[in-house]
This record gives structure tokens, C-alpha cells and sequence, in this order.
């Protein structure tokens, strides 16, 4: 059988979107995202983007990392499918409801609202999730907050210094996480901007991670660090992100369509 796909990205961060919202397509499994997302013998992505009727909302958006796992939220994809769709939608996801409306140059996103308790993130036994009282190495004191996905957060004074490549992993799969966990650096530039780089549970390192701006602007907003709204500058550009009075992150920012193609399903299942 012959599928169609769309090759998108939100600032770098890449995805195959597949659409089952009208078109009847077989279902996807954890090894066929894996090998579809393979960069080498697949079409090659960060994440993989299912589109599905529902009930609950406009429709249902199912993620599946690199690695073939399915998770609950992706910030930047959420914006891809804003322009896919075309118009506002309310989206069913793992990590909860969204709400997305495309803008002239990208989108905006209502994430909802992040959740700070331990057993949210989650993390093996309690402790306070805002300065947490462990450390890998360099990097000390994090923060850690569940934005549909789980996320924890270092402060540090330079970003670039990190060797994220290394500390990434072992933090991931750290046993303190036991859904194992997106791992995120970030500098305060000011009260209104910050740098950020993220190692991706299930993909590695990344151009951009939407759900890793919104967890760290918002527990920089709880540390007192900077104001409700700020720009976060990735390695692939810049989102804004606002913490509302009425507890909802807003992100926004852009997303662009590579192109579109097909592929065989028996060549992946
Ligand atoms: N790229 C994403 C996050 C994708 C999911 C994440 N790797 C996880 O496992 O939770 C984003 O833009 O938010």
C-alpha cells in the first residue's frame, strides 16, 4: 500500500505528519515509526506525526519519537499541524487538550497548563521539583515540570560549555526518571530572553524542542528568573513563550512544509 506523507519542521525540529483523519491507513506501530524516522535507510525524522479522528476534540495528534517510543506532547509539531490543518483546532493528545491556530508566519499554541508535583513529572521518590537536590557532573540544582511531556532544567551561566551529548543520556535514562525524561540547559540572557539547548528523551540532541522552551520559561518565571513572557533562542531560533494568569503556557513561533512524497508500507512493517 502507497502512503502519503508531509515532511515539516518547527525552527529545525523535524517530522513526517501522516494524516488518518480521512484517509483509511494502516495503523502505526513503535518499529514502523522507528525505521520510517531512521535517517539512514528511512525517510528520516525527529518525530513521527499520526493525525486521527476523535471524539474528545477536532482530532487527535499521536507523537512517536526517533526511537519508535510514543510519547505525550510535542510543542514544535503542534505548530506544524496548526499549518497543516489550516485553520484553529482543539487537539486531543497523550499529554492532554491543545489548542492551535496558525498565524502568518507559523503559529500559536495554547499548551496548557504545567504541572510541578513530583508524582506529575514523574520521579521516582519526592522531593521539591523547583531546586531539586541532585546533580550529574557539571550540572547542579535543577528544576524539573511536566508540560503535557516530561522535562527537568539546569541553569547554567554558558550553554555552549555543556557537553550535552554526554550528560544527556545518562540524565535521560537516569533511574530518578522513571519515564525517563527531556533534559534542557539554559542561560538567562535577561528578564525577557533565554538560551536553551535540549537533549530529546528518544531522539538526542535537537534543533529546537517546543515542550522544553515552555517547561523552562516557566520554571525560570517560579525561580523569580525572568518575567511572564519571554523569547527562548534554540540552536534553530526563536519562540515566544507567555505563562498566563490564568495558568496556560502560550507558545508561539513558526513552522514550514519541506515537501511532500510517498512510500511503500511493506518496505517499513
Ligand atoms: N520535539 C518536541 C518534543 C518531542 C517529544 C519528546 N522527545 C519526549 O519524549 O517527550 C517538542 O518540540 O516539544
Amino acid at each position: 500500500m502507497r502512503i502519503s506523507f508531509t515532511k515539516m519542521h518547527g525552527l529545525g525540529n523535524d517530522f513526517i505528519m501522516l494524516d488518518r483523519r480521512e484517509t483509511a491507513l494502516p495503523a502505526m506501530t513503535p518499529p514502523v515509526a522507528k525505521a520510517l524516522a531512521d535517517r539512514t535507510t528511512g525517510i528520516g525524522c525527529d518525530q513521527l506525526i499520526v493525525l486521527e479522528p476523535c471524539d474528545s476534540a477536532d482530532f487527535r495528534m499521536r507523537i512517536f519519537n526517533s526511537d519508535g517510543g510514543e510519547v505525550e506532547a510535542c510543542g514544535n509539531a503542534a505548530r506544524a499541524v496548526a499549518l497543516l490543518h489550516g485553520a484553529p483546532a482543539r487537539v486531543q493528545t497523550d499529554g492532554g487538550v491543545i489548542a492551535l491556530e496558525p498565524t502568518t508566519d507559523g503559529a500559536r499554541v495554547d499548551m496548557g497548563e504545567p504541572r510541578f508535583d513530583w508524582t506529575d513529572i514523574p520521579l521516582a521518590y519526592a522531593m521539591d521539583t523547583l531546586a531539586m537536590p541532585v546533580g550529574w557532573e557539571m550540572l547542579e540544582n535543577p528544576s524539573a515540570v511536566n508540560v503535557g511531556n516530561p522535562h527537568v532544567i539546569f541553569f547554567v551561566d554558558d550553554i555552549d560549555a555543556v557537553p550535552l551529548d554526554i550528560l544527556g543520556p545518562q540524565i535521560e535514562n537516569d533511574p530518578l526518571f522513571p519515564e525517563r525524561i527531556n533534559v534542557n540547559v539554559a542561560s538567562i540572557v535577561n528578564r525577557e530572553a533565554i538560551r536553551l539547548r535540549v537533549w530529546e528523551r528518544g531522539v538526542g540532541l535537537t534543533r529546537a524542542c517546543g515542550t522544553g522552551a515552555c517547561a523552562t520559561a516557566v520554571v525560570a518565571m517560579k525561580r523569580g528568573l525572568v518575567d511572564r513572557k519571554v523569547t527562548v533562542t534554540l540552536p534553530g531560533g526563536d519562540l515566544s513563550i507567555e505563562w498566563t494568569e490564568a495558568d496556560r503556557i502560550l507558545m508561539a513561533g513558526p513552522a514550514t512544509e519541506s515537501f511532500r512524497g510517498s512510500f511503500e508500507w511493506d518496505q517499513f512493517a
